[in-house]
């Protein structure tokens, strides 16, 4: 559906996308992830058209988006970071406005216009002045206009950004709706949504791509993968030097301890959980566990490993 080969796009001396290779297919939410000026606006505007690529192909359903930029756009819902609304209208007459310029008009104007004005919850704000509306109200504005022609690709940047938590999960919840039959790339700083609705994480860094793999995958990567929390019946020194000593633990740090039990954070050595080790040692010395948890692991310890902080201008 999106496949982009080997983009590079230069501002001047500067490369800010270099060598940039990946695909999307329906089905996927791809969250792309990376610091302030890493090159993720670049490239969605290269794969929605609106910037022509120094070196490299992008293809949208088949077709060079470089060759023929209207065709590829009729596939694409394109929402950008501060995407322009016009303050003067009503929403109802926005929408209907857009819908006019994708070709639609009479009925199926008013049709179209209708049933987004429903799946983006903004029936209630459709005489409403642009001006007037709240941030959530215009964010959704936003995503109704970019989902007015039904297109298969979506490229939403900074989705959620500025919303409070209700309206994020409305957005969100949106997204996962759509996600199985259309291929949809986010851009986003926020981990917690990757990890929310995101089915695959690419993260670039100075214009390249330094990972690409599922948010699962990528947060295995983080440093307190399978470390251990555990709450135990038994005295603080006695456990933290009987679990430091299990071969798969690695450091043992006391968490707290009060009335008799003891909390502690193991951290695993070798890429292998300790939890096992850590319930036969409690069942042999009699010790009573009251809490066990293993940990997954960061996604934000792995973006802030596998990134640098020299991409910010
Ligand atoms: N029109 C332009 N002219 C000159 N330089 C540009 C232009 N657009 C982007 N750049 C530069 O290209 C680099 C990548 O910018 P881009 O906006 O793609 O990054 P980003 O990852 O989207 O950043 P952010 O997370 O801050 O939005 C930056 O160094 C930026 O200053």
């Amino acid at each position: 559906m999106i496949e982009v080969r080997n983009l590079c796009r230069d501002f001047g001396p500067r490369r800010a996308v270099d060598d940039v290779s990946f695909e999307v297919n329906p089905g996927t939410v791809l969250g792309f992830l990376g610091p302030n000026g890493a090159g993720k606006t670049t490239t969605l505007r290269a794969i929605a058209g609106y910037l022509s690529p120094t070196s490299g192909t992008v293809r949208v359903a088949g077709r060079d988006v470089a060759e023929d930029p209207p065709a590829a756009q009729r596939h694409i819902g394109y929402m950008p970071e501060n995407a322009p609304l016009y303050d003067d209208m009503l929403v109802e007459e926005f929408l209907a406005f857009v819908a006019e310029t994708r070709g639609f008009t009479g009925e199926a104007r008013k049709e179209r216009v209708d049933a987004i004005l429903e799946r983006c919850f903004l029936k209630e704000v459709r005489h409403q002045g642009i001006d007037t509306l709240s941030r959530g109200y215009r964010r959704r504005t936003c995503l109704a206009q970019t989902l007015l022609h039904d297109p298969d690709i979506l490229l939403l940047d900074e989705p959620t950004e500025g919303l409070d938590p209700n309206q994020k999960q409305v957005v969100r919840d949106m997204i996962r709706e759509m996600a199985p039959k259309k291929a949809i790339v986010i851009s986003t700083h926020v981990l917690e949504e990757v990890e929310a609705i995101c089915t695959r994480a690419v993260i670039i860094s100075s214009g390249r791509i330094v990972a690409d793999d599922t948010p699962d995958c990528l947060k295995r990567q983080s440093p307190g993968h399978g470390a251990v929390r555990l709450c135990v019946g038994a005295p603080a020194a006695e456990a933290e030097s009987a679990f430091g000593a299990l071969e798969g633990v690695r450091e043992v740090r006391r968490l707290d301890t009060a009335d008799g039990r003891t909390e502690l954070r193991l951290v695993a050595s070798g890429g292998r959980t300790p939890i096992q080790d850590v319930t036969d040692l409690a069942r042999r010395r009699d010790w009573v566990i009251y809490d066990l948890r293993m940990e997954e692991g960061r996604l934000e310890d792995v973006f802030r490993r596998i990134t640098t902080t020299e991409d910010a201008h």
